[in-house]
């Protein structure tokens, strides 16, 4: 039967701006913990899909979906770049991780994971901890980044890679990577920005912190005697380098023309809020490391199978994201085109093949 020539309507997702040929969309419900749960299965090509689990307050149930489709397509990008055998995936819970979160909506969301057994590995993300994670995994055997099946919170590798993606941008900008005296721009200093900002603060740079959660700002700005910036001002602040680390989308028409940094390398995920500002950037001379590239050091982990030279395998390979931006940077310059355009030709590349 022909459902467009019958005239039946698709399901609203399928005509969704985010939706890319996403293999697998899942609505998961458990009435009695209140759990509310999308998982996004985007293209297995390279193999089981891989990526984090996201809980956060959105206003909307579209918004949610839209983050979902969005964060499992960049996964597969990032995860082909990366060089892992693993296609991409996202999982998002609706809800505040502060007062919405507890273990019997945790073990829900968990049952729904395990019947993707063969197709999605998750792991935590913003709103979601190492413990979170340790008890999903008592539960379904696809959840990496607990204290038992891998090699734990991805997110120091993260951090890792976001800090060595910035050594390599400032390379590529000023010809030294030496960041000390450096003002740098963390937004967002939860479990990767607060150790980026560590990274940071022994070279030496100066840094301007911001957070929407008062608790993670003060813990910061204490830990490093930092200036504090108001959230919405982050992106604008007279700095060299803008490292967005708190959610994504947060470059766009309104917020490009503000920034004052040279650099823009964080790790957010989907910082871009559309394609064109990644030209936008470009027009202005401002050098963007893209997100799935520089942020991969906490997937890289989680994907490393579990062994003597685990953590040595995965640091090597998270530092090496400084090598692939830096091709990124020189390939970008050659041709003029946007780096997330060179960036993302270079993952189709891979998973298309
Ligand atoms: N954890 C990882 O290993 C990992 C890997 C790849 C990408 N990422 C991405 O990096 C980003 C940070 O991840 P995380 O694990 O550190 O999350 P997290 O939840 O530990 O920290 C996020 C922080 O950002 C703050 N925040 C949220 N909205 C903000 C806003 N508008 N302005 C300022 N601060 C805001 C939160 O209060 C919190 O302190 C996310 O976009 C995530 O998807 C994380």
């Amino acid at each position: 039967m022909n459902l467009i020539t019958n005239n039946i309507k698709m399901p609203a997702t399928f005509d969704h701006p985010e939706f890319h040929d996403h293999e697998q969309v899942l609505f998961c419900s458990d009435k009695k913990s209140r759990l509310r749960a999308i998982i996004a299965v985007h293209n297995t090509n390279l193999g089981p899909a891989i990526g984090g689990c996201r809980m956060w307050a959105y206003d909307t149930g579209d918004a949610a979906l839209t983050d979902a489709l969005r964060l499992s397509r960049g996964m597969t990008y990032k995860n082909a770049l990366a060089g892992l055998p693993h296609g991409g995936g996202k999982s998002v819970i609706l809800g505040d991780s502060h007062t919405d979160k507890t273990p019997d909506l945790l073990r829900a969301f968990a049952h729904h994971v395990k019947c993707l057994a063969a197709r999605y590995i998750t792991a935590e993300d913003v709103g979601i901890t190492n413990k979170d994670a340790d008890l999903m995994a008592s539960i379904a055997p696809n959840v990496g980044g607990t204290s038992q099946s891998s090699l734990g919170d991805p997110s120091p590798f993260t951090a890792l890679g976001v800090y060595c993606g910035i050594k390599s941008a400032a390379q590529h900008m000023y010809g030294s990577d030496n960041l000390a005296g450096k003002y740098i721009s963390v937004k967002g200093l939860g479990n990767v920005g607060f150790r980026l900002a560590d990274y940071l603060h022994k070279d030496g740079a100066k840094l301007i912190l911001s957070d929407v959660y008062e608790p993670n700002l003060k813990r910061a700005v204490e830990a490093f005697g930092a200036q504090s910036v108001s959230p919405d001002e982050a992106h604008a602040v007279d700095c060299d380098i803008f490292a967005p680390c708190a959610l994504g989308a947060g470059l766009n028409s309104q917020t490009i023309p503000a920034i004052q940094a040279a650099i823009v390398a964080g790790a957010a995920n989907n910082q871009l809020e559309t394609n064109q500002d990644g030209v936008r950037l470009m027009e202005r001379g401002i050098l963007y490391a893209p997100d799935y590239v520089i942020n991969a050091g906490g997937v890289i982990a989680v994907a490393e199978p579990l062994g003597p030279n685990a953590a040595s395998n995965t640091i090597a390979r998270t530092r090496a994201i400084g090598n692939t931006l830096s091709q990124i940077f020189t390939d970008a310059q050659k041709s003029g085109k946007p780096t997330a355009v060179i960036a993302d030709r270079l993952a189709e590349q891979r998973f298309m093949a």
